[in-house]
């Protein structure tokens, strides 16, 4: 709570400030380079104060007019004296002994008062605003090194947390001073200075001090708020300051004090100055890099397909990436007929967010046994309690009759939207297999509902019947060890090339009219077009007498078929889970059992030169000796570099290291690291409920951890880079 609270402030006063912390900082920048200015154009600054009498002498020749403002001493014997001529202010340097001024001397000092005037006064005597935004800047600064430990990140906010922690005590010590100059804290105190008296000349000032302080030399005076002087200097041998009016005589610690000195960089000359100057720019780049980091992930959490400004939403509850496909293709033929669309998965989206459209498109597939797909089943679990009154939806929810739940998916959403007081636009169709054409129909229908006519956007590339003969049958897993699920590594030839990418699905029918299975592939055409690999667990039931029997479609690949026997099967495209669309992106691949399958082709593609990025793996199963899937290969490709990292954990070995949720939390640095700052993408392959809940559990610890998120924060991070793609789960029950 109270570190939301430091974050909100931090933010939101930067934002609203912005403008007036802009100026401030840009202004005092400038002024910094005054005292290097002067430094740089002047000699070396006298040594010894000089003597009273000597300077009214000089003053008498050199201001008869008592116009000077400031006055100051420079070795060997020059005076600098400040002018202040029709509004114009500058330097003058003149020989204290002849009174002769040095022409080439002059250094022009009006740019920096009215720089001065903006800084202090906004130009329009705004103190009070210039105060409180620079109470505002410094707690700003106190709360930035709250925030988070500075940790050397190659990105926006790395360097923003370094830079404000390595620059805290500079940008405090410019912004504190300039509170303390505004409280009058650690400043010369001195009675108010009537401000109607009127001008009071250098020279006379001079005088009453002496009068009345004993002053006997000066080393600097400055005329301040036209009616007093302040005056540098000696007095019985000590260093005294006074400031004086026409009524009082005030003799001050220094003036005009270190607060002043440090806050104005004239501290040390220009060595100050300089200082001064990197601390107004460490500011602003401070401020830029946090606006713009901030401002950045605000546009991502935003991100979806699609327009800004959309009222129609097409979403999608995808498992093998059909429902999202076809999606896709109903927003771009909305948009082509002159709507304004969003498409996203519900995955990505919060209930609630339904209502900000005039209507929404849903396309819902099944899963399992009659489920919604995984990807959707937290929005499910979400609209229980949400209150949709107002919104206007459509279903189309694809299947399979030969499945006992037909559409069981598209029904249940349906149902749930409904229970939370959405309404129903047009009747909810049923797909029954291939979605071509009743996905061609029902667009029609849509884009009436909208009041446009969708553009001639094809059906997306879907099913393609593929024979296959089997090569070689391996199995994986040691047959003599029980406590190992048994696990076969599938070879196939087509005789015809195929078309495919590792982690798009095979789809088995065990027998004629039956629904096929979806496996994983781990070949890819672009290394052989004709090899397909499957990694296939062999599934077990038990039959109504209580007898274990075998999956059908897993029972038929693994002991049913022998090598040499043919399949006809079914080749999906599931490009949600092939690899990294950019080749030198990084990736993560995190597999526990049989979710091996799809990443041997991705490490197949990674092995041939295809992809460039880095590669990490973690795998996880029972026991190293008995059921380390592809291991040899996989041992292999790391020593060879193809694999980055490779990273193991046997449940049932006695030094095994648990499970891959373990090995991702004991490298939770540079998961953190892959992800956010070299924009890895995450693949988790293998079953929703015991890899699909630990990945998602310790990724959100993850994200608490190495980024500093509260927890529901990390779950909307998840649930963001699940709709960018940076987070890829196939999940089966
Ligand atoms: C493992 C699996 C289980 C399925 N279960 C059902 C089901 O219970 N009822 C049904 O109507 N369709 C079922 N289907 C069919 C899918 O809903 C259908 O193939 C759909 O087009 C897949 O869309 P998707 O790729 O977007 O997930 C199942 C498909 C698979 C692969």
């Amino acid at each position: 709570m109270i570190k939301k609270i430091l974050v909100w402030s931090h933010r939101w006063l930067t934002l609203l400030l912005l403008p007036l912390f802009a100026l401030i900082i840009v202004t005092g920048a400038i002024l910094s380079f005054a005292p290097m200015i002067k430094d740089a154009s002047s000699g070396p600054e006298a040594q010894e104060p000089v003597e009273v009498e000597r300077l009214l002498q000089v003053l008498a020749r050199v201001d008869p007019q008592a116009r000077s403002r400031a006055l100051e001493f420079e070795e060997p014997g020059i005076a600098l004296v400040e002018f202040s001529r029709q509004g114009q202010r500058e330097w003058h340097a003149f020989q204290m002994e002849t009174g002769q001024r040095l022409e080439e001397r002059a250094i022009g000092a009006d740019f920096f008062h009215t720089v001065q005037h903006l800084h202090k006064h906004l130009l329009l005597d705004l103190d009070i605003v210039v105060d409180i935004a620079t109470y505002l800047m410094v707690l700003v600064i106190i709360v930035g090194p709250l925030l988070s430990w500075p940790r050397l990140r190659h990105t926006l906010v790395g360097w923003h947390t370094v830079l404000g922690w390595v620059g805290f005590p500079l940008v405090l010590m410019v912004s504190a001073t300039g509170v303390m100059m505004a409280l009058s804290l650690g400043t010369p105190q001195f009675p108010a200075v009537d401000r109607d008296q009127g001008h009071m000349p250098m020279a006379q000032a001079i005088e009453r001090a002496v009068q009345e302080g004993g002053l006997t030399h000066v080393r600097d005076a400055r005329r301040m708020q036209t009616a007093a002087v302040a005056i540098n200097g000696q007095a019985g041998g000590e260093a005294v300051a006074f400031v004086v009016t026409r009524d009082h005589v005030t003799q001050v610690g220094r003036y005009p004090g270190l607060v002043t000195e440090l806050h104005e960089g004239t501290w040390a000359g220009g060595w100050s100055g300089a200082l001064n100057l990197l601390a107004s720019a460490l500011l602003m780049v401070l401020m830029l890099t946090g606006l713009v980091s901030w401002g950045r992930r605000g546009l991502q959490s935003r991100r979806r397909t699609g327009d800004a400004d959309a009222d129609i939403l097409v979403a999608w509850a995808s498992q093998t990436g059909t429902a999202a496909r076809l999606a896709q293709a109903t927003t771009e033929a909305l948009r082509d007929g002159g709507a304004r669309v969003m498409g996203a998965s519900l995955a990505g989206l919060d209930a609630s967010e339904l209502k900000a459209f005039r209507r929404v498109y849903l396309i819902a597939s099944t899963a399992g046994d009659g489920q919604v797909p995984e990807p959707a089943r937290s929005f499910l679990k979400a609209l229980e309690g949400a209150n949709l009154k107002g919104v206007r939806f459509a279903v189309l929810a694809l299947g399979d009759s030969s499945y006992t739940h037909f559409c069981a998916g598209g029904l249940t959403l349906r149902d749930a939207l409904r229970q939370a007081g959405a309404e129903e636009c047009l009747p909810l169709v049923r797909v029954d297999r291939e979605p071509a054409e009743p996905w061609t129909r029902w667009l029609q229908d849509v884009g009436e509902d909208v009041g446009v006519t969708p553009g001639a956007v094809e059906a997306p590339r879907g099913d393609q019947p593929v024979t296959l003969t089997l090569k070689r049958r391996q199995q994986l897993n040691d047959p003599d060890d029980p406590v190992t699920h048994e696990v076969w590594s599938l070879d196939w030839r087509s005789a015809e090339p195929l078309t495919f990418r590792p982690g798009d699905l095979l789809l088995v029918a065990p027998g004629e009219g039956e629904p096929g299975r979806p496996y994983s592939i781990g070949s890819s055409s672009e290394v052989d077009p004709r090899r397909l690999l499957l990694t296939v667990a062999l599934t077990t039931r038990q039959d109504a007498k209580g007898n274990d029997c075998w999956g059908k479609a897993s029972g038929l690949l693994c002991r049913g078929l022998k090598e040499g026997d043919t399949l006809d099967a079914t080749l999906r495209p599931h490009p949600d889970f092939n690899p990294p669309e950019d080749p030198a992106r990084p990736m993560i691949m995190i597999a526990a059992g049989c979710g091996i399958a799809p990443f041997v082709g991705f490490l197949e593609e990674q092995a041939q030169g295809l992809r460039s990025g880095p590669a990490w793996l973690i795998f996880g199963n029972r026991k190293r000796a008995g059921d380390y899937f592809h291991g040899e290969q996989l041992e292999r490709w790391r020593a060879a570099g193809v694999l980055t990292r490779l990273d193991t954990a046997f449940s049932r070995d006695p030094d095994g290291g648990g499970y891959v949720q373990d090995r991702m939390r004991a490298e939770a640095r540079t998961l953190w690291e892959w992800l956010h700052a070299r924009n890895a993408v995450l693949y988790a392959c293998g079953n929703a409920k015991t890899l699909g809940e630990g990945v998602r559990t310790a990724l959100s610890e993850v994200l608490m951890e190495q980024g500093g998120l509260a927890p529901e924060e990390a779950q909307a991070r998840l649930r963001q880079w699940e709709t960018e793609g940076r987070l890829r789960l196939d999940l089966i029950d």
